[in-house]
């Protein structure tokens, strides 16, 4: 079974919730991911989303977009992350889920993407960019067992949330705001009841994410949901060395499950 698959289903069986935080591959050097990487592991990560710097991030608000900048500056490519990744893979236990936007991956060609994806022991991959009617593009990427991750968003109708969580794998990415990545004081009234409706018509997990930067919006949202995705919050800690406050907001997606 998939790694990602199976440390979901480890989740549901033990009734805990998921957690996965995002940090930009590069950003402070790639020498630095598997300190980070580890980090996050034994604060309780369920698996980690592991984003690749690109100059026209269209989803991402100022913090990611910075790592990004950060991260091209230290000369970071795909080829380069994906190296790094299977010189560590055998240290580094949690599931890396890669987050690139489809340019990157075409650009690197397809097939040679997905054979250094199953080499560096990828077990799923993020393409915002890509809607389920140009999946089929990507789908070496599936044929290779890894996830291709789908994203569902708070203007999604019924039927398109249906149409794009049938036949979905890994889990289904619940976006949370009608924006881009960021950190948020306050969310839609409606979230609960979006995250229900997910749930309701998803085969599979569904994780929310964007926005989630404290325990308080951790605790909220995985009420309603099976976890919770955290970037831009990650990044701004260990950027200001808070790494205490990654572990917070690991805990607090603990918390409810053990009441
Ligand atoms: O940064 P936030 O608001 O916590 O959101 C998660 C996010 O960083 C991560 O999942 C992500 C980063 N870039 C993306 C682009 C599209 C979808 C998701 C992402």
């Amino acid at each position: 079974m998939n790694k990602l698959t199976k440390a979901l289903e480890e989740c549901r069986i033990k009734q805990e919730k998921a957690f996965i935080p995002y940090i930009m591959a590069g950003d402070g050097g790639l020498e630095r991911l598997k300190s980070q990487l580890l980090f996050l592991e034994n604060s309780g990560a369920t698996a980690v989303e592991l984003g690749i710097p690109f100059s026209d991030p269209v989803a991402d608000g100022p913090v990611i977009q910075q790592a990004g900048i950060r991260s091209l500056e230290n000369g970071t490519t795909l080829r380069d992350v994906l190296k790094k990744v299977k010189e560590i893979k055998n240290e580094v236990k949690i599931p890396i889920i890669l987050m690139g936007y489809s340019n990157s991956l075409m650009a690197y060609g397809l097939k040679e993407f997905t054979e250094d994806c199953l080499s560096a022991g990828i077990s799923g991959c993020i393409i915002p960019d890509v809607p389920i009617e140009e999946e089929a593009v990507f789908s070496s990427i599936k044929m290779a067992g890894i996830v291709l991750i789908r994203l569902v968003t708070l203007t999604s109708s019924k039927e398109r949330i249906t149409e794009i969580t049938a036949g979905a794998e890994g889990f289904i990415y619940a976006v949370t705001v009608k924006g881009i990545t960021g950190t948020r004081d306050t969310f839609a009234g409606e979230l609960g009841d979006y995250l229900k409706k997910v749930k309701e018509l998803s085969p599979v997990p569904v994780l929310a994410g964007f926005g989630i930067s404290t325990p308080e919006h951790v605790r909220d949202t995985i009420k309603s949901c099976d976890g919770v995705i955290v970037g831009s919050k990650i990044i701004e800690c260990f950027e200001s060395g808070k790494q205490d406050q990654i572990n917070e907001l690991i805990q607090a997606s603990k918390d409810l499950v053990r009441k």
